[in-house]
């Protein structure tokens, strides 16, 4: 579960149903317990709605023939998105705003995100006429029209329809909770599988859960289009229920060169779901956003954009590091280094900059290139205006409250832009052998 997620704990449902009374006649009381059916459906949509209600100031109706089984995995999906934008707001200013892929009859994903971050608005589509209406319905009861753009579309239409309609239209993200399943046999056939769940229920209408070929088919139709779209949207993700699909959606990407992409995964209870996102953009993720621990996903993770080098010497004296990267930093011909405050962010950081570097000038490639440039006297080459590269160097100093992988120093080295990932390495392993030499040479350890 992500760690903003608040429903770790189940709640208090005589508690609850205090402050959303339509809740009441759905408790069951066991002696001193008190709980609901949550194989009922009417029980639960009331127990989302109260917990909705609650926790976010939402009104919303959910009408029996929809889905809408739980808000602990589409709140576990908003708040991944809220980390991918706010570790990347650089670029994206707020406002922000998103398009929703098949928002369903109750625009779950656009209501959440906007009581979340009042800076964010949305476009959200959806094809079926009954779930655009109800979407609207819900989104004017809550005062959200100004924010909340309901898009009809069609299941002909290209998957992101409004950016077809408006090629001025520009957008920071999207998201989908795209129909799961190919036909009403693997309906059946999941249903069967999942028998012995004690929350087995699942009540949507075709149109919400079958598209022809499933999830795979669907998300990668948008791994398609997104090739048109490019940067006019920052980026493009989406959920998957099958781990399958997760592998084909994958291969999709590498199949088209996109190599500026993630994966997360959501665990509730038994239950295991994926996102992922992709980016024709040059800004790149942190690994704790877009790659997972998970052991059986490691083969579909993409490279890590953050790299480690311990050092055990000299972890006695992080004002001597500071010092060595510092002057490893300023070794470097054309970069420009700016000290952070990395404190305020990361308890166990030391000393951090933000290196910016046009191009390679650190290699001995680069460096005998540039010699002979300077001696041939030629005409200047004009020098590209964008950084080719920016990152995050900094200390990881010792501490024992972060477990294993807190307990040594590293020189951590985090890709933040770039398309050229021969750059970002390079350089990486260009400083850490600088800081090795100055280790080594140091006296004082
Ligand atoms: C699994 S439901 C998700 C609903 C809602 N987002 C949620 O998480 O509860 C999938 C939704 O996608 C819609 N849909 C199917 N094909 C679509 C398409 N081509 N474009 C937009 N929406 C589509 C369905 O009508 C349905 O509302």
């Amino acid at each position: 579960m992500h760690p903003r997620n608040s429903y770790r704990v189940p709640p208090d449902f005589r508690e609850l149903a205090k402050t959303y009374p339509p809740l009441k006649p759905c408790l069951i009381f066991q002696g001193d317990s008190v709980s609901i059916d949550f194989k009922n459906e009417v029980s639960q949509r009331r127990l989302t709605e109260a917990l909705l209600y609650r926790d976010f100031g939402i009104a919303l109706e959910i009408p029996l023939n929809r889905l809408l089984r739980n808000i602990l995995d589409r709140l576990n999906y908003v708040l991944w998105i809220q980390d991918i934008i706010q570790a990347t707001q650089f670029l994206e200013r707020s406002p922000i705003r998103g398009m929703d892929i098949g928002t369903g009859s109750s625009a779950i994903y656009p209501l959440l995100s906007c009581k979340l971050d009042p800076h964010w608005s949305f476009i959200a589509t959806d094809v079926d006429a009954f779930s655009l209406q109800s979407a609207r319905s819900n989104v004017e009861k809550n005062g959200l029209l100004e924010r909340i753009q309901v898009f009809a579309t069609s299941p002909d239409a290209p998957i992101f329809a409004p950016l077809h309609a408006d090629p001025k239209t520009s957008i920071a993200f999207t998201m989908c909770n795209p129909p799961f399943y190919s036909s009403r046999e693997d309906v059946a056939a999941s249903a069967e599988a999942k028998e012995f769940e004690p929350s087995a229920v699942c009540t949507g209408a075709d149109v919400e859960m079958i598209t022809p070929g499933g999830e795979s088919v669907f998300v990668r139709r948008m791994v398609d289009e997104s090739l048109q779209i490019g940067t006019r949207c920052w980026w493009y993700t989406s959920m998957l229920g099958k781990m399958a699909s997760l592998t084909e959606v994958i291969s999709s990407l590498q199949g088209h060169a996109i190599n500026n992409y993630g994966v997360t995964e959501f665990v509730q209870g038994t239950t295991r779901r994926w996102a992922v996102v992709w980016s024709f953009g040059d800004v790149r993720l942190p690994d704790s956003i877009a790659r997972t621990t998970a052991p059986q996903l490691q083969s579909l993770m993409p490279p890590r954009n953050t790299l480690r080098q311990p050092f055990h010497a000299l972890s006695q004296n992080p004002s001597r590091l500071a010092e060595l990267l510092a002057a490893a930093l300023a070794a470097v011909e054309g970069v420009r280094v700016v000290p952070l405050d990395m404190h305020m962010h990361t308890p166990n950081a030391g000393a951090a900059f933000t290196v910016s570097a046009v191009k390679n000038t650190w290699s001995r490639g680069a460096r005998r290139r540039h010699k002979h440039a300077a001696e041939s006297k030629g005409p200047a080459v004009p020098e590209p205006a964008a950084p080719g590269l920016v990152c995050r160097m900094q200390w990881i100093l010792p501490d024992v409250s972060h477990g294993q992988e807190g307990s040594g120093t590293f020189l951590e080295c985090q890709w933040v832009l770039g398309k050229d990932r021969q750059l970002f390495e390079g350089f990486a392993s260009h400083i850490s052998r600088k800081v090795s030499e100055g280790v080594s040479a140091d006296p004082s350890d």
